[in-house]
């Protein structure tokens, strides 16, 4: 035994769980066995996977919002699938634009060929699509995707300033088309196309596409009813990359990709679904981080990906989890005394090693931590790669153990293997955590899918940016 509380290891021989092209190794979490599979006995008695399959058959389990939340319903290859024919037309019309686009037949209003995309929007109408273009996409694309979120002029700046508009297309995404940030950014983007010549509502038609659930956002931007890809009220911000929030990758890097990254997830979805508790991948997850936040006092979660390709995958995964579970209060008003999620923080765990590792082995706080590798490399220089997962495994032993086995416990570590990065492991990838979040508010008894701390802070900064402009 190392430090205080065993390694998994110590007391379950095997620590490996596969699905998906995805390989756990939990061995390294602190627990023993029996105390792991009293955390599957709460996961049957919460009912945490049959809670899983009513938020997938559309229960209305968003309560606060008096919502459902389908985000599976968008990766889903089944017709019984709630919403799956309005979720297959509006595919087909992505995948229809997207060709039209990358082979040249759809061109700006004055005749060019698309080259450059802009995602405007913020939050879940950002992330997810910015983490899959930096995993997926090619060295010197035929298209690229560039991402103006923040209100800052020095990011437009940066953007508009070296794109052309005439060969520039815009998706303007915003689940509720309201957002502060998002409006002032569509707002700047269409007075660059204006100032370009593209003007009329038909000209400007060629550039500009909108993904909204909000009805009428076509007649406030005077754009024609075509011009619009609709997300839906059933779907929240953070888990849309698969729906029209993917507008933009579709376009960058292809409906083939695009498929097989939706195919991947969907593998995920019918894993969850289908596997026995012990060797389920997001209930493993959601346990482990259960335990960890509330038996061993772990307030926040490294996620360390060792490729380059995974890099955004960690701001995603920050927002996913914690702004589905950083609450406190149940539907019912009642506060809970536990501790709730983890705070999700991280970085490319080679640039970290440099970085916040000595705090990480050292410092005087618990983690846990996913370590996460590629066997393939997404590159052809062997030697890097090499050098690269060395380190990875490497750290992945550093980070829990100490000099001295006298010394207190510390860290817990669950390493990741991914087979090969494709889309479809990166869509799975992205799925599991997708359901360790839902599956993890159903432990602490919460809603995973509001943020009233967020519309409060919206709230607010409406109210003072009335006050500052007078
Ligand atoms: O897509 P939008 O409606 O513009 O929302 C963008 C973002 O707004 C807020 O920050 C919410 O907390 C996020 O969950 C959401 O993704």
């Amino acid at each position: 035994m190392t430090g205080s509380i065993a390694f998994l290891s110590e007391t379950r021989s095997d620590c490996d769980l596969n699905a998906c092209g995805l390989t756990l190794n939990i061995g390294r979490q602190r627990l023993t066995e029996e105390e792991f599979n009293a955390l599957l006995l709460k996961a049957q008695k919460e009912g945490v996977l049959e809670r899983q399959v009513k938020m997938l058959k559309g229960e209305v389990v968003n309560t606060s919002e008096n919502r459902q939340a389908l985000h599976t319903s968008l990766r889903s290859e089944d017709p019984a699938s709630p919403h799956y024919e309005e979720v297959n037309e509006t595919r087909e019309r992505m995948y229809a634009l997207a060709e039209a686009v990358r082979n040249g037949q759809w061109l700006g209003a004055t005749g060019k060929k698309i080259t450059d995309v802009i995602n405007v929007g913020i939050g879940g109408s950002e992330m997810g699509p910015h983490a899959v273009y930096h995993a997926l996409r090619d060295i010197n694309p035929s298209i690229r995707l560039h991402f103006l979120s923040a209100v800052d002029g020095v990011l437009a700046d940066r953007i508009l300033g070296v794109l052309n508009p005439e060969t520039t297309l815009t998706v303007i995404s915003s689940k509720s088309f309201s957002t502060r940030e998002t409006m002032l950014n569509a707002e700047l983007v269409n007075e660059w196309y204006e100032k370009a010549g593209i003007r009329t509502q038909k000209e400007r038609a060629c550039h500009v596409f909108l993904v909204s659930a909000k009805e009428s956002a076509c007649q406030e931007m005077n754009l024609p009813e075509e011009n619009r890809f609709p997300i839906w009220s059933w779907v929240g911000g953070r888990f849309s990359v698969w729906g029209a929030i993917g507008l933009p990758l579709v376009i960058a890097l292809g409906p083939d990709v695009f498929k097989a990254f939706l195919r991947g997830a969907h593998e995920m979805d019918r894993h969850m679904i289908g596997a026995k508790p012990e060797e389920n991948l997001p209930l493993t997850l959601a346990l482990l981080s259960y335990w960890n936040s509330t038996k061993l006092s772990m307030v926040s979660h490294c996620l360390l990906p060792y490729d380059e390709r995974l890099r955004l995958v960690v701001a995603w995964l920050q927002q996913l989890e914690m702004e589905s579970l950083g609450k406190s209060v149940r539907p019912d008003g009642s506060i809970i005394t536990t501790r709730t999620g983890q705070a999700v923080w991280g970085g490319f765990g080679n640039e970290a090693q440099h970085s916040f590792y000595q705090w990480l082995r050292d410092g005087s706080s618990r983690t846990s931590i996913d370590l996460v590798w590629c066997d393939e490399p997404g590159h052809t220089h062997a030697h890097h790669h090499l050098v690269l997962n060395a380190n990875a495994q490497a750290q992945a032993e550093a980070l829990v153990t100490r000099q001295s086995p006298s010394e207190e416990f510390f860290n817990a570590v669950t390493t990741i293997r991914i087979k090969k990065l494709t889309p479809e492991t990166l869509g799975a990838f992205m799925a599991l955590y997708e359901h360790k979040t839902t599956m993890l508010a159903t432990l602490y008894g919460l809603n995973a899918f509001d943020q009233p701390a967020v519309e409060y802070g919206k709230r607010l900064c409406r109210e003072l940016e009335t006050k500052l402009s007078r």
